[in-house]
């Protein structure tokens, strides 16, 4: 069995249906109507001990309440979840010390205490022998550099050393599998930085890791897999790779050239892909299909108006592919069965 099982799992919850204003809630009061939603329909899904999975899909899609049931805060209405041999709504203690949560939008840290003190109480709550408690704290802060965070209330943090801190409390008891939602929202391109690259540190380490987020950048180092969950329902579940390798079409190759060679030429030995200049004399950047044209077809174009100097092609990104499942241009052909 996988460390993460999940079979026929569905959560519906009833929606009370008012009228608009205070006449619909007065109404309400009366006449009881509720609408049921299916934030997770039968979703079926197996996690290895060490893969680190991405959870994503357009808002309202059920990620949380996937989460949310994972972690035991909620019951299912109908269906199967067991996490390392633990069924997590019903047993959520043995759950807990298995698992590591972090909501990016909530903090588990003491307002009015300083980050140790809270790294402190989560010690003693999971019980962590003070030797393992030492050492867990030392990685911690070779990695999200922690030291510094410790002394400081929690109110006076920034959002990002408090994301750092809340990382920390989620991982302090070195838990099999960690749940992270929106991990790096509104936080400022270093500090995203730098929660990748510790979320790359916890795949390295072995650590199970499923990551929800909208921020697609924050999955393209750490996970190996997506899965796309859309009104409940999982619409795919495959290998990053192999999802941008089969359906990524979009492809940039920027160059500097040398002499004074025009947009508009470039543009006419190239009529299928957009070019556009760049700030300086001789930079442009050519993106293309790559279902109808290659990067040596570009160049080749190019290499009779003017010397390339230099050039350099961008990855493909994963962002192409799912905004455009989300747009409903794209259904991708691996669904989960
Ligand atoms: N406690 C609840 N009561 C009623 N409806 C709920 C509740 N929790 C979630 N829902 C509904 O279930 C659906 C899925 O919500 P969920 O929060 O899981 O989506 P999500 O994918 O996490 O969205 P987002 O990306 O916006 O956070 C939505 O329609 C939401 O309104």
């Amino acid at each position: 069995m996988a460390l993460v099982e999940v079979r026929g799992l569905t959560k519906s919850f009833r929606r009370p249906d008012k009228g608009p204003g205070l006449g619909g809630s007065l109404k309400h009061l009366v006449q009881r109507k509720f609408t049921t939603v299916t934030a997770v329909d039968d979703v079926n899904l197996s996690i290895e001990a060490g893969e680190a999975v991405a959870y994503v899909g357009p808002n309202g899609a059920g990620k949380s309440t996937t989460v949310k049931l994972l972690t035991g805060i909620i019951h299912p209405t109908s269906g199967e979840v067991v996490v390392g041999g633990v069924v997590p709504h019903r047993d959520r203690n043995a759950n807990a010390r298995q698992i590591g949560v972090l909501f990016g939008q909530r903090s588990q840290l003491w307002w009015d205490l300083p980050v140790r003190e809270s790294l402190t109480l989560l010690r003693d709550i999971y019980d962590i022998p003070s030797a393992a408690y030492k050492a867990r704290l030392d990685r911690l802060d070779e990695v999200l550099g922690l030291a510094e965070l410790l002394p400081v209330v929690t109110r006076k943090l920034s959002l990002g050393q408090r994301m750092r801190a809340d990382l920390a409390c989620a991982l302090i008891h070195s838990p099999r599998v960690v749940y992270l939602d929106e991990p790096t929202i509104g936080l400022d391109i270093s500090v995203k930085d730098r929660v990748r690259e510790f979320l790359r540190s916890l795949k390295d380490e072995g650590t199970t890791v499923m990551l929800t987020t909208h921020d697609l950048g924050d999955i393209e180092d750490t996970c190996e897999r997506i899965v796309i969950i859309d009104s409940g329902r999982i619409i795919y579940d495959g290998g990053l790779a192999q999802v941008k390798d089969e359906y990524a079409r979009e492809r940039s190759v920027h160059l500097q050239l040398a002499g004074a060679v025009t947009r508009d030429a470039i543009a006419d030995r190239l009529p299928t892909a957009a070019v556009v200049a760049g700030d300086h004399p001789g930079e442009f950047t050519v993106t293309f299909d790559r279902f109808t044209l290659t990067a040596g077809a570009v160049l080749a174009g190019i290499l009779p108006l003017a010397e390339v100097l230099e050039v350099r092609i961008d990855e493909p990104a994963i962002e192409d592919v799912v905004r455009r499942v989300y747009a409903g241009d794209l259904v991708l052909a691996e669904a989960a069965e």
